[in-house]
């Protein structure tokens, strides 16, 4: 018979053992930092957005997965600055689990305040019992000389993959430290709010209209949510609807619709809004998001290279399917979703998406075209060769108000996360005007 066991050799731990594991019955395993782990692995290894990992986890307590949501965006953030304070101790590659684990326990000790405690007692738990020792000997000396390693390194440089580093110092220059010091800063919360709603307590009021309240705030605790009078909407995101302008009566195409936001804005204004999305779960979303916000809109199944409903539109956004680096605040995942080999893939997408949208424009019609990209591929590039038809219609300063910095020589917008820093930055987006000719 075998004999009780929980030692990988056999043998009973030793009570007195100096690793931090406790010896008997396996320790019961933190939630948050199990899900935090979960969420690391999904994305690290498995290459799937955090959010379809929020999703998959086991049900738990709201405020556990927010905890664990909160640790694992500490590590992504920081992702480059923590393994270089961890690298001079460890004398060779732990396997994936026990590297994300320290990870953690790097990010809780020198991030998130955790005390160290808790923070090291709590990482020793997550992993198999023969790491026990090196995770506790690792974490020790994070706490100990972590905060002072940290200081000295180039974070900036670090935590932002080299490709991306490269591409937005070609685009941007000098800019590109700005942009990966904003990258390191939890997103505040940003609403959209219905004509006639009041300013949520503690709210500021955002020159273009956006509504901000502190990064951490529950957005579903919120009266003017919970009253469907709120959404979720980043300041720049909110803005390629705003320069469209839709007016009431006016029949509107708003392409790529889901999740929402913008056809939310869209429909707000009265206009005959028709909302394409090509992915039916995203369409699910959509249709609750209306439907919360008491918002009318027609939803159809299509794809935006080749819908056509057989008239033509006063009125279209081309909100077009992006890399998204210009949303890494929000999503600290997406430096490691993505490849370089995405960005020509997704621009050869956007081209001829634009040149369809084109041939469904009234003469004289509105055209705004919007990526949340900072790639000027995915932006610049496409604005810069606009299919036939399309003339350019220049935003103009006082369409924009705070941000007239931000319109550049051809009359386009281009957004950066260092944008209004003092009010805590906003997304990255590229957003372009054109009016079919008469
Ligand atoms: C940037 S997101 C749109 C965000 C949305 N406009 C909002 O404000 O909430 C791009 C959307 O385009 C959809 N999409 C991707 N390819 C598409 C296509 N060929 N036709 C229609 N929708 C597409 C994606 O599923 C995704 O929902």
């Amino acid at each position: 018979m075998k004999s009780p066991s929980h030692s990988p050799q056999g043998r009973r731990p030793d009570p007195r053992r100096a690793d931090g594991a406790r010896p008997g019955k396996p320790p019961a395993r933190n939630p948050t930092r199990v899900a935090a782990l979960a969420l690391l692995t999904a994305v690290l290894e498995r290459h799937r957005p955090m959010e379809e990992a929020l999703d998959a986890l086991p049900p738990s307590d709201p405020r556990d997965r927010a905890a664990a949501h909160r640790i694992a965006a500490a590590v992504l953030r920081r992702l480059g600055s923590l393994d270089a304070v961890l690298e001079p101790f460890l004398r060779r590659e732990p396997p994936p689990e026990v590297r994300q684990v320290l990870r953690i326990g790097a990010a809780e000790l020198l991030l998130l305040a955790t005390p160290p405690h808790a923070a090291v007692a709590s990482c020793v738990d997550l992993v198999p019992r023969p790491f026990a020792g090196l995770v506790n000997a690792v974490l020790r000396k994070v706490g100990a000389e972590g905060a002072a390693a940290l200081e000295d390194l180039d974070g900036e440089r670090l935590d932002t993959p080299g490709w991306l580093w490269t591409a937005w110092h070609k685009a941007y220059g000098p800019g590109v430290r700005a942009i990966a010091r904003a990258h390191r800063l939890p997103a505040p919360l940003d609403l959209s709010l219905k004509a006639g709603t009041a300013l949520p307590e503690g709210a500021v009021l955002l020159p273009t209209g956006t509504v901000r309240l502190p990064a951490g705030t529950r957005i579903t605790e919120l009266p003017a949510f919970i009253e469907g009078a709120a959404w979720a909407q980043d300041a720049a995101a909110a803005l390629p609807a705003r320069l469209l302008a839709a007016r009431a009566g006016e029949r509107v195409a708003d392409l790529c619709a889901a999740p929402g936001g913008k056809t939310a804005q869209l429909a707000a204004t009265g206009a005959e809004v028709v909302a394409v999305e090509r992915d039916p779960t995203r369409i699910l979303r959509l249709r609750e998001n209306l439907a919360r916000l008491g918002l009318d809109a027609r939803v159809v199944q299509g794809d935006a290279t080749e819908w056509d409903p057989g008239h033509r539109f006063d009125a279209i956004l081309l909100d077009a399917p992006c890399s998204a680096t210009g949303t890494i605040r929000r999503h600290p995942d997406v430096p490691y979703l993505k490849r370089p080999t995405d960005i020509p893939t997704l621009a050869g997408l956007q081209g001829p998406m634009l040149a369809h949208a084109a041939k469904l424009l009234a003469p004289g019609g509105r055209l705004v075209f919007a990526t949340c990209s900072l790639q000027p591929e995915e932006g610049e590039a496409q604005a810069a060769n606009p299919p036939a038809g399309l003339l350019p219609d220049p935003i103009r300063a006082e369409e924009v108000p705070g941000l007239e910095g931000a319109i550049t020589p051809e009359g386009w917008l281009r957004t950066r996360p260092d944008l209004w820093e003092e009010h805590g930055g906003m997304d990255g987006f590229f957003m372009a005007r054109f009016r079919a000719a008469e």
